[in-house]
């Protein structure tokens, strides 16, 4: 975009909520304004007088004298405002002081602020002394701040325009702020272009007189081609967040400079083929269905986070023939769905639910009748993962005995036994629960026949998935006595939103306990799972990692260091790891290290090669033949 060579251009930048992430009077304010009772209702006062005059309502001059008189500030203040604002520099213009040092002879720091935190803020990041302009503190000679020196045309209305005219800079001028007064000098005739600086604040009056929005500065430098710290600016990334996962979450990837959309219910295939189009990141739990036609209309998509355990919800074989990485949580919630399935078999076993609803109808029916502790019963688990396992050393605790089938091997932990065969554990157990995960293979895992196989009067758990069991046989079983009571989680079919009404012939059994699928759903899980997913996920966007992916080859990839890295998904045929060392070969390439991993449909070759090299070698990786996906990284 630069017209001019580079050392003909100059860049101007503000400092409040540009450079730094704050106002810095505001932070003053919070200073010296500490030990006062009003302290909030003054700090709102200098807050609002601070917006108006950089959404241009008010005169540069009235904002600072009208501040300055509230802020009660005293020189004595001023380390402790100049540390504060040293932690509070903008993220992206502290990974890119490399372009602030490069280029310190064409960067200018203009600021209706003061010199006296200015300097000690930008200097260390490369910017020149005498290349920061901006006001100067009054004080008296107790060393209060009286005022600021009204010379000083930045006190000023039309300071900055004024400023920029005396400067008489010989080239082209780039400005980048988030205040009106920024946007003056493009208006005045005196700047080329003028990049509305969103990182921090957004100001509808100044970004509809922006020639650009740079939500960073990678994106002012991108859009410029010029030298960053990110190879592609992640306010380009778009990140697509559904059914109501965790603050957390939404709070990391922002935090990391992504473009964040959240949803707070599921959608349906034609709602989020509509959604997906631009998202290169899908973060989901369990109700949203990635289809293979939601995929087909994903181009941009990388990677999709599964904010809980279950992954039978994606079309895993297509995201990996599409190059789509996904990820799980594969142990942040699986307490809570123990705990909850230990609940609920104490309420089963005593006969709790109908109970209660017959107090709620005033009926006092005090019996011992149907009502039995769970010590020394036989808690059959279906399934033997994380969550059975863990199922398994809680209930033994409690004294029951444990009997489990898995189709793997497993090791029993405590005094679990093994049965042989699921039928064996049908037989045996006084109450089963399903721990099994949701592969199409287990659909209907339990009928008619396998219900048969129980004991007249057992207790039955269904925390898994919805289609592992056979509805119909469930209610059979129920009506008839078979199964004493239930709790069940998981429907085969279950809303997809609270608006929605949950439909089931399974409503209205006096002992059956129906929940809305809420055996993860509690703040601590959830928070961990926040966490967790979009670490994955970052670690996959920012460094290619894929350990962890539930349908990636996986690697754990060292950090980047000095060198770009090429990273090249492609169709598991013979031949072309050859082919990209050929390329780099032809190009005189030296490797600084090379990574490759397969599962029989894709490779996942990582290539770190040092910085100068041609933009052809890129072209020609991402021309091989069976190329599924290519990025760079850097
Ligand atoms: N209700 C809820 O809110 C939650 C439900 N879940 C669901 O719980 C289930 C279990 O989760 P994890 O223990 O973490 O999974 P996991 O993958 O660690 O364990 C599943 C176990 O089931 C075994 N298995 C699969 N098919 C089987 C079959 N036909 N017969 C016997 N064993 C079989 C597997 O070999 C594996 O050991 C999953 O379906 C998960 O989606 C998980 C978290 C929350
Ligand atoms: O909390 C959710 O949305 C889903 C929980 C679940 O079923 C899982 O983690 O597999």
């Amino acid at each position: 975009m630069l017209t001019k060579p580079l050392e003909q251009t100059y860049f101007v930048i503000d400092f409040d909520s540009t450079f730094t992430k704050v106002e810095a009077l505001d932070v003053l304010g919070e200073i010296s304004l500490a030990a006062r009772p009003d302290r909030n209702d003054i700090l709102a006062q200098i807050k609002a007088i601070t917006d108006r005059g950089m959404a241009g309502e008010i005169s540069v001059a009235e904002s600072l004298r009208l501040r300055l008189k509230l802020l009660n500030a005293h020189r004595d203040h001023l380390p402790a405002l100049i540390e504060t604002l040293t932690g509070k520099v903008s993220d992206s213009f502290q990974r890119n002081r490399v372009f602030l040092t490069d280029h310190a002879d064409q960067i200018y720091v203009i600021s209706s602020g003061f010199k006296e935190f200015i300097v000690p803020i930008v200097t260390p990041l490369g910017i020149k002394e005498d290349h920061v302009f901006a006001n100067t503190f009054e004080f008296d000679e107790a060393g209060n701040i009286i005022g600021c020196d009204c010379t000083n045309p930045l006190s000023m209305d039309k300071g900055k325009v004024q400023l920029i005219r005396d400067l008489n800079l010989d080239g082209d001028v780039y400005v980048i702020g988030d205040g009106y007064t920024d946007y003056e000098i493009k208006e005045a005739g005196l700047a080329n272009r003028f990049y509305a600086f969103t990182e921090n604040v957004m100001r509808p009056t100044v970004i509809e007189k922006a020639d650009h929005i740079a939500p960073s500065l990678d994106e002012f430098l991108y859009h410029n081609k010029l030298s960053r710290s990110q190879s592609y600016p992640k306010s380009r990334i778009k990140v697509l967040l559904l059914e109501n996962v965790h603050p957390v979450a939404v709070n990391l990837f922002e935090q990391e400079g992504f473009k964040v959309e959240i949803r707070k219910g599921a959608l349906d295939e034609d709602e989020l083929i509509e959604a997906i189009r631009d998202v290169s990141i899908l973060g989901i739990r369990s109700k949203t269905q990635v289809t293979r036609r939601v995929l087909e209309n994903a181009n941009k998509l990388m990677t999709i986070g599964a904010f809980c355990i279950g992954t039978n919800q994606i079309d895993l074989k297509t995201c990996m023939e599409r190059g789509i990485a996904v990820f799980n949580a594969p142990y942040s919630n699986t307490r809570s769905v123990v705990e909850l399935a230990i609940g609920e078999i104490i309420m089963l076993i005593r006969n709790i639910v109908p109970k209660s609803n017959q107090m709620h109808q005033g009926v006092w029916d005090k019996s011992a009748r149907n009502s039995f502790e769970v010590r020394g019963k036989k808690l059959g688990l279906i399934g033997y993962g994380n969550i059975g396992t863990q199922l398994s050393v809680v209930a033994e605790a409690l004294g029951m005995e444990v009997y489990f089938y898995d189709v793997v091997d497993k090791l029993a932990l405590g005094n679990a036994r093994k049965c042989k065969s699921l039928d064996e554990l049908l037989a045996i157990a006084d109450i089963i629960s399903m721990h099994v995960d949701g592969r199409p293979a287990n659909k209907n895992l339990i009928g008619k026949r396998e219900f048969d196989l129980m004991k007249n009067g057992v207790l039955f758990l269904n925390l898994a998935r919805g289609h592992v069991v056979d509805v119909p046989a469930l209610v059979a079983a129920l009506t008839s006595g078979k199964v004493a009571g239930a709790g069940l989680d998981v429907f085969p079919h279950e809303p997809k939103t609270n608006q929605e009404e949950f439909v089931s012939e399974l409503r209205g059994f006096p002992n059956v306990i129906l929940t809305p699928h809420i055996g993860g759903s509690t703040e601590e899980a959830q928070e961990n799972i926040g966490n967790f997913v979009p670490g994955k996920l970052l670690e996959y966007i920012n460094n290619g990692s894929t350990y962890g992916s539930v349908n990636f080859p996986e690697l754990q990839l060292p950090l980047l260091k000095d060198s770009h890295r090429l990273l090249h998904i492609h169709a598991n045929v013979p031949g072309i790891m050859g082919r990209i060392n050929q390329i780099f070969a032809k190009h005189d390439i030296n490797i600084q290290g090379q990574y490759l991993k397969t599962t029989e449909s894709i490779g996942y070759v990582i290539t770190d090669i040092a910085k100068n090299y041609s933009e052809e070698v890129v072209e020609e990786l991402k021309r091989i033949e069976h190329t599924i996906k290519f990025r760079l990284l850097y």
